[in-house]
């Protein structure tokens, strides 16, 4: 997906809510247990009822390689169906991967090649080599980790060099050398507030991916004073505030409701952009 693309499906949609399908058998209602595929029925009812109020999924791999060949059967089941069926979507895979050049580029393979999917998280922290072997693919996105929602963004992240800069600064100047606006995001938690204005001091016109509204407190106001540009320029997910809002029988309906209610919060945001 290009970013006009993406841009023109947020202002047709007046959303720009990502779904986080953070699927954990533990927690699904007790009634899909019994279903051969527990995992991907819970995805697709998720799916079918948010699809309308968001444009991007983003299914985190850790939710499925913990269940082996059975978890990544339901990942890959999850990715098929909503290619086929809201192939408008955005799907991002939260993996966070990054390792020396060769190995990256078996890692951009799997998802890019093997998955097809549209984005990936990858983890900056070891270097320019470990990137740009994801930055070959055309219409993809890398999406670097930035400033994390958690609390330990704190312990390497916010910490300064003998000049000044801050890591998370670094990781932002430096990358713009290997990617562009229309192929590089940057993760950066809801949490961080008035720091999206430091953000976009440095990285005006790339996409940020927003973890962090809902269970883990961040303020999509907030994010989206300081965060916003013209184009948007924000992808912000939900995941457990959606799809756990109700472990009964009624999961969807409700997940729709929760994704509703961000949607209008999106849309009277949208409203204050010169677009
Ligand atoms: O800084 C980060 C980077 C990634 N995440 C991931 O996003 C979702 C958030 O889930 P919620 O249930 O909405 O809190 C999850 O997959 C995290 O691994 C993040 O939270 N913060």
């Amino acid at each position: 997906m290009t970013r006009q693309q993406l841009i023109e499906h947020i202002f047709t949609k007046k959303t720009f809510l990502c779904v986080g399908l953070d699927t954990d058998i533990k927690k699904i209602p007790q009634h899909l247990l019994g279903n051969d595929d527990p995992i991907f029925d819970f995805n697709k009812a998720i799916i079918d009822a948010t699809a309308k109020y968001c444009i991007a999924y983003k299914p985190n791999l850790a939710f499925y390689e913990c269940m082996g060949t059975k978890g990544l059967s339901a990942f890959e089941r999850t990715v098929e169906y909503l290619k086929e069926t809201y192939p408008d979507h955005l799907i991002i895979a939260d993996a966070k991967r990054g390792d020396i050049g060769n190995t990256s580029a078996m890692y951009a393979r799997t998802f890019f090649d093997g998955y097809d999917i549209d984005a990936l998280t990858v983890a900056p922290y070891m270097g320019e080599d470990s990137v740009t072997p994801f930055l070959e693919y055309e219409n993809k996105w890398v999406i670097l980790l930035a400033l994390t929602s958690n609390k330990g963004s704190h312990d390497f992240q916010l910490t300064t060099d003998q000049d000044g800069e801050r890591l998370f600064e670094k990781v932002i100047r430096k990358s713009q050398a290997w990617g562009t606006p229309d192929n590089m995001m940057y993760v950066v938690g809801a949490t961080q507030g008035k720091m999206f204005q430091d953000i976009r001091m440095l990285a005006p016109d790339h996409f940020l991916l927003v973890p962090g509204v809902g269970a883990q407190g961040g303020s999509l106001q907030e994010v989206c004073k300081y965060g916003m540009t013209d184009d948007c320029g924000l992808i912000v997910n939900s995941s457990r505030g959606i799809i756990y809002a109700s472990g009964d029988t009624d999961f969807a309906q409700v997940a729709a409701i929760k994704a509703m209610e961000l949607q209008r919060e999106m849309a009277t945001e949208l409203d204050k952009v010169n677009k």
